[in-house]
């Protein structure tokens, strides 16, 4: 027997990296079963794999799955919401957004780290192209998500700025790559081992060709150990749905203090005595990411 991670599945036929190489497989039995009612086998499942004997060789059948650290799920909207898996055990999730060209779009990147939030995976955002503005322009500029509480790395792929960091930050660990188009994420990845950013660049070109129905998830393993994801899914950031009384949550800031309101029940839009509508007033949680907030409870933040 031997235990592996999927790193790319298609047409029922899984590539599984076991401590042995690269080996293909297919699911047997009750889990063939249940991927035809709907449950699935996805990129980043650990599996144990069986040997079989056949004409051909030694075929592997994938006999079990593991239980999930996370799951990255898009969440379709509609009268019949369906949730569709996209990748397993997630450990952290890389916002790349640049300091400058294109500007960074807040409200998206807001989106973004709810979404990472709502998954309960750990969200990095890179800031990226710090030469063409200068470094600390980009940290006071960004200053309101280090006050927040999440982690940021600053960086330029071609200068070189904290590309170690970044590739430390990688090394061991299944990572989920998004961000928006011309931001630099090919750059970076090839700044952190050569030809990395291609082989990334190959699947998104597939995807914005419409053919992302049969383009999935992969993992591109690191020279260190460890995976990036390329999750299509991600980007469709339309197609999302979190609830809206749990958005208060995936607001670290805003998480922070709740329990101030008047009352509890209080969604924070129009309420008197609202503590989270006081801070903003005070300037001390930033109007911008309250404005994301503030619009995604509306359901007005379509982009
Ligand atoms: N000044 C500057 N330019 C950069 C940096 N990183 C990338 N670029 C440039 O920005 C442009 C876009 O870079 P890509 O790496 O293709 O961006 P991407 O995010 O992979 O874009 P998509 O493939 O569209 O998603 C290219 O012209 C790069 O040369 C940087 O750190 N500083
Ligand atoms: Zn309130």
């Amino acid at each position: 027997m031997l235990t592996g991670t999927i790193r790319q599945g298609q047409g029922g036929i899984y590539e599984v990296e076991t401590p042995d190489g690269v080996v293909e497989a297919s699911l047997r039995g009750r889990l063939k079963r249940d991927e035809r009612s709907g449950g699935k086998v996805v990129v980043g499942d650990r599996v144990d794999l069986e040997s079989e004997a056949s004409g051909e060789g030694i075929v592997w059948a994938i006999q079990r799955v593991h239980e999930r650290t996370t799951l990255l799920e898009r969440r379709s909207p509609g009268k019949a919401p369906r949730s569709k898996p996209i990748v397993a055990n997630v450990d952290q999730v890389l916002i790349v957004f640049a300091a400058a060209n294109p500007d960074p779009h807040l409200r998206m990147l807001d989106r973004f780290l709810v979404i990472a939030g709502s998954s309960g995976i750990a969200p990095l955002i890179v800031i990226n192209k710090v030469d063409v503005k200068g470094e600390a322009a980009a940290r006071a500029f960004f200053a309101p998500y280090e006050k927040a509480g999440y982690r940021l790395l600053f960086t330029a792929a071609k200068a070189g700025i904290g590309v170690d960091e970044l590739r430390e930050s990688l090394c061991g660990r299944l990572s989920a790559l998004t961000g928006p188009s011309g931001v630099g994420k090919s750059s970076l990845l090839n700044a952190i081992q050569p030809g990395l950013g291609l082989r990334v660049a190959a699947i998104s070109e597939a995807v914005n060709k419409g053919k992302h129905t049969t383009v999935t998830a992969q993992l591109i393993p690191l020279d260190c150990g460890g995976w990036v994801a390329d999750t299509p899914g991600l980007r469709e950031l339309g197609l999302w749905e979190i609830d809206r009384d749990q958005l208060q949550f995936y607001f670290p800031e805003i998480e922070r203090l709740l329990g101030g309101c008047r009352y509890p029940t209080c969604s924070h839009i129009h309420e008197p005595d609202c503590a989270i509508r006081t801070a903003v007033a005070a300037g001390e949680l930033d109007a911008g990411r309250y404005d994301s907030y503030r619009r995604m409870v509306l359901g007005e933040d379509d982009f």
